[in-house]
């Protein structure tokens, strides 16, 4: 795995209307969505985006309806070109590309996962995951082995020769990433890729999409209006209001150090036990307490440490990860984390 970026979104802004340059001054300017709309009729859309998206990683983009997170993803493969900015992917940027480089992007370089799974209905399993080799004109043979692979890997063996309506949700959706992985693209971009799926069902493709990545590394770019979706998937998080990002950064940063009443309201909810880490409360240090009540995973969750100490919130554990010592976890820390800190209070 590696931290460089894979694709960097600088200084992008989006505006819907008749005159972008011309709002896109007053957005510059300090007026806000809403003034603009009144006043102008434009639509902010996305409001000096920048962010980071590192290559076989997941970054997740969330926020509530009309925030701006389709607008963002259709950026990544221009499906949108923006007012202004700049969408650099492997050094490039690709609103320099023209047509013919642009389609070589969609075809090899990125691939979609959409909410709706966007199935061809009158061609089979197998058909549907080949689907990039078929548009370029390669027969059902030169990809028939590639896509089986694939259709294995996510849970379909033997599916290849049903027709999309014959399977349930989330076995469609299994096609659709299938599909993706079967053009062989670095990126993905799934756009509310789960949303249609029952609970449960959700749950299993989440899991799923942790597994292929901790195999395979893809640059995922997820959307998302779910915060434990968010949470669960993400390795860098973007959270987006009204066009702009109000805070961004490592998941469990964000919800010990919230920024922004915002961002304080959005994870209020959130059952910290089950999504903090030991990692993100222990103290860093090789040096073995005196007192040590036994020895903990530095991934573990902070709801299996609470099962283990019986309640004692004196103790302190090893952090343990790869069989070395990193830190100490004193149980006072776990219980100080459950409870929501505010923003403005000093972070620890
Ligand atoms: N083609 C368009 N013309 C005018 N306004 C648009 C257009 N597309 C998006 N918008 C506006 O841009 C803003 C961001 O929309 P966008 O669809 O990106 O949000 P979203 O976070 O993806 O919402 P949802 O979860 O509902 O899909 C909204 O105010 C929306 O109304």
């Amino acid at each position: 795995m590696t931290d460089d970026i894979k694709i960097c979104v600088r200084n992008l802004y989006k505006i819907f209307g008749d005159d972008p340059q011309g709002a896109l001054e007053k957005v510059r300017g300090g007026m806000s969505k809403t003034d603009l709309q009144a006043e102008t009729g434009h639509v902010l859309g996305l409001n000096n985006i920048n962010v980071d998206m590192p290559a076989g990683k997941t970054t997740v983009i969330m926020g509530l309806s009309g925030s701006g997170k389709s607008t963002l993803i259709r950026h990544l493969n221009r499906l949108i070109d923006p007012t202004a900015g700049e969408v650099i992917m492997n050094g490039e940027n690709i609103l320099d590309y023209n047509e013919r480089r642009l389609r070589e992007l969609r075809k090899h370089e990125m691939s979609m996962v959409f909410q709706k799974f966007a199935l061809l209905p009158h061609r089979t399993v197998l058909e549907n995951a080949g689907l990039s080799w078929e548009i370029e004109g390669k027969t059902r043979t030169k990809y028939a082995a590639e896509a089986t692979k694939w259709l294995d890997r996510v849970g379909l063996e033997g599916q290849g020769e049903q027709f999309p309506a014959q399977l349930s949700g989330g076995m469609q959706q299994r096609v659709g990433i299938a599909r993706a992985l079967t053009s062989n693209s670095d990126v993905m971009l799934m756009d509310e890729a789960f949303s249609a799926l029952d609970p449960l069902i959700r749950t299993d493709m989440q899991d799923l999409l942790i597994e292929l990545q901790e195999e395979l590394h893809k640059t995922v770019i997820f959307i998302t209006h779910d915060l434990d979706e968010a949470l669960k998937l993400a390795d860098h998080l973007v959270i987006l209001k009204d066009g702009f990002i109000v805070q961004q950064g490592e998941p469990q940063h964000i919800l010990l150090n919230p920024n922004d009443p915002y961002i304080e309201a959005f994870v209020s909810d959130i059952n910290r036990a089950r999504v903090l880490r030991v990692r993100s409360v222990m103290e860093k240090t090789d040096v073995p307490p005196t007192d040590v009540a036994g020895e903990v995973d530095y991934d573990d969750t902070l709801e299996s440490i609470i099962a283990v100490s019986e309640g004692d919130t004196t103790n302190n554990y090893r952090v343990m990860r790869e069989g070395r010592q990193v830190g100490v976890l004193h149980m006072r820390d776990l219980v100080r984390a459950l409870v929501p800190r505010h923003p403005g209070e000093a972070a620890e």
